[in-house]
């Protein structure tokens, strides 16, 4: 919590402490306090009981700004500093939340002297507020180009932008075009044609289909080595929302929803700093190149993921709907699944940010150091499985969707494995409700489930037997053929919280 704490624990290392008012009260005078890490106020009027103190910590302000009165005849000095502490009610979820405080001085009779005493304050609370936590590494203020999808999810993303985003944004004097894409593949055509350096970061404002196609235009540059190492960041505006979902988790907040999400990850936007991504690069029999951050499913999933597309007007729940009605009817897939095991001596020669191309021209491709053509056997040291499956499920991030906390041994965007999960026939239908409703929170893993598999991998083939499956790369469908990919740790970089920035 952000607010309430007791006076008796300010610390030592007070930087500015004066005489404000709180705008609009009573007008008592209050004791403010400034520290490296914490805002503290308290009440100097005699009637004041201990719970008028307050205090704010400083990693949760976006912005604080100094101005005059409206009146010219008002000679005090003011402030306003806004703050998105994680709040919740008693026991419940607790996500960030606006508060706003303003404050006035009237130290002196001048008024300059009191704007430049609310400046110093408010300069002070900026600098100290940029400086909480890993350094940000993003200019300030930023410039970023928003890609926004208008029918993603239940179509609520632009309004959603304009009331939860923009005005954030603007206060935290963030600079920003915004684009709405028009059609498909527009967003992959514009990260391919412009200059990237004229924004500091590209902010995909979406599902995860949009990010996709953000990621395999960057990579489909000639300068595709620099161009992955744009920052990324993620605003939820999609119906599944796992990226966004993942990124809330490691920067430290509790799984929420819809516009609860969308707040924190604004949040984490404004001030979050450029981690690894690990980008998986995938290789079809028909010699395409994909490359995907979040995952490839063969079998129930996947067949849940587009099969619900119908449902799409009723947001998340079109997921519940649909594993209900692939359970009634449940499907198995023929093939074979082969894997390097993370486990393995064998590692990608290009993790964080080494040499990716067979040579050091813009123009060579990434090379996938682990793996063999697809027409070739798989090395004799990967393991093999040939059975009849239920799902295969190759991800990268902690959640599968907003409420489908799938890998929560995964505690960064670019830890550098594949967590591959399979389950054959053999899985009973109560054993795959049972993983279901416990992966919302990502308990199943605990659960010992017969006939489902978890092995962290490097990387992987898939061959069907048949081509009557659906597979989907990231939730995009792709066609239902042979498959085989490899990690590449920390490719890319996107904007996160809670760890070390990138170096
Ligand atoms: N203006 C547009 N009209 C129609 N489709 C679009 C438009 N802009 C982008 N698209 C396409 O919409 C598809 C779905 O977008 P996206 O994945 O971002 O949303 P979603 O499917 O609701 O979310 P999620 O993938 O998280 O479930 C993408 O493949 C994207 O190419």
């Amino acid at each position: 919590m952000g607010e309430a704490h007791d006076f008796a624990s300010v610390p030592t290392d007070v930087l500015l402490c004066d005489t404000f008012s709180q705008v609009p009260e009573d007008g008592n005078s209050l004791s403010l306090l400034l520290t490296r890490s914490q805002l503290f106020s308290q009440s100097l009027s005699a009637a004041s009981s201990g719970s008028s103190r307050t205090s704010f910590q400083l990693s949760d302000c976006i912005s604080c700004r100094a101005f005059r009165g409206k009146d010219p005849k008002d000679i005090g000095g003011y402030f306003k500093v806004i703050f998105y502490p994680l709040r919740g009610m008693l026991g419940a979820t607790s996500y960030r939340q606006r508060i706003t405080r303003t404050f006035r001085t009237e130290a002196s009779r001048d008024r300059e002297h009191n704007f430049n005493l609310a400046k110093t304050w408010a300069q002070k609370i900026c600098q100290l507020s940029y400086e909480q936590g890993p350094p940000r590494l993003l200019p300030s203020p930023p410039r970023f180009l928003v890609l926004l999808n208008p029918r993603g999810g239940t179509g609520k993303a632009l309004t959603l932008f304009e009331t939860h985003v923009m005005p954030m944004l603007t206060e935290a004097n963030a600079h920003f075009t915004l684009f709405v894409t028009e059609r498909p593949n527009q967003a992959r055509e514009v990260v391919q044609e412009q200059d990237l350096s004229t924004w500091d970061a590209i902010v995909v404002m979406s599902g995860d289909g949009l990010m996709f196609e953000v990621i395999n235009g960057l990579m489909e540059r000639p300068d595709w080595a620099k161009a992955i190492k744009k920052i990324l960041s993620i605003l939820p505006g999609g119906s599944g929302n796992a990226l966004a979902a993942s990124i809330n988790h490691y920067s430290g907040h509790q799984q929420v929803t819809g516009t609860k999400l969308l707040t924190n990850c604004a949040f984490i936007l404004c001030k979050g700093h450029p981690v690894p991504l690990d980008i998986v690069s995938l290789t079809t029999s028909s010699q395409q190149r994909i490359f995907s951050f979040l995952s490839l499913a063969w079998g129930f999933i996947s067949d849940v993921d587009i099969e619900s597309e119908k449902y799409r007007f009723m947001g998340y729940a079109r997921f519940s709907i649909g594993t209900f009605v692939r359970l009634t009817a449940l499907r198995t897939y023929r093939g074979r699944l082969s894997y390097l095991p993370a486990s393995s001596e064998e590692k990608d020669t290009t993790c964080n940010g080494g040499s990716s191309s067979s040579d050091s021209k813009e123009t060579q491709i990434l090379v996938d150091s682990l793996l063999v053509p697809l027409d070739q056997p798989v090395p004799s040291h990967w393991h093999t499985v040939e059975d009849q499956f239920v799902l295969v499920l190759a991800l990268y991030q902690s959640h599968l969707g907003a409420e489908h906390f799938t890998a929560p041994m995964i505690k960064g965007p670019g830890e550098g494995n594949i967590h591959l999960f399979y389950a054959t026939s053999r899985i009973s239908r109560k054993s795959l409700i049972k993983l279901f409703m416990a992966m919302e929170k990502g308990t199943h893993l605990d659960q010992e489930i017969p006939h489902l598999f978890h092995v962290p991998v490097q990387a992987f083939r898939i061959e069907p037997s048949e081509s009557s499956g659906i597979m989907t790369v990231d939730g995009e469908v792709i066609d239902c053929s042979p498959i085989q990919g490899q990690i590449h740790c920390g490719l890319g970089n996107v904007i996160s919280m809670g760890q070390g920035p990138h170096q």
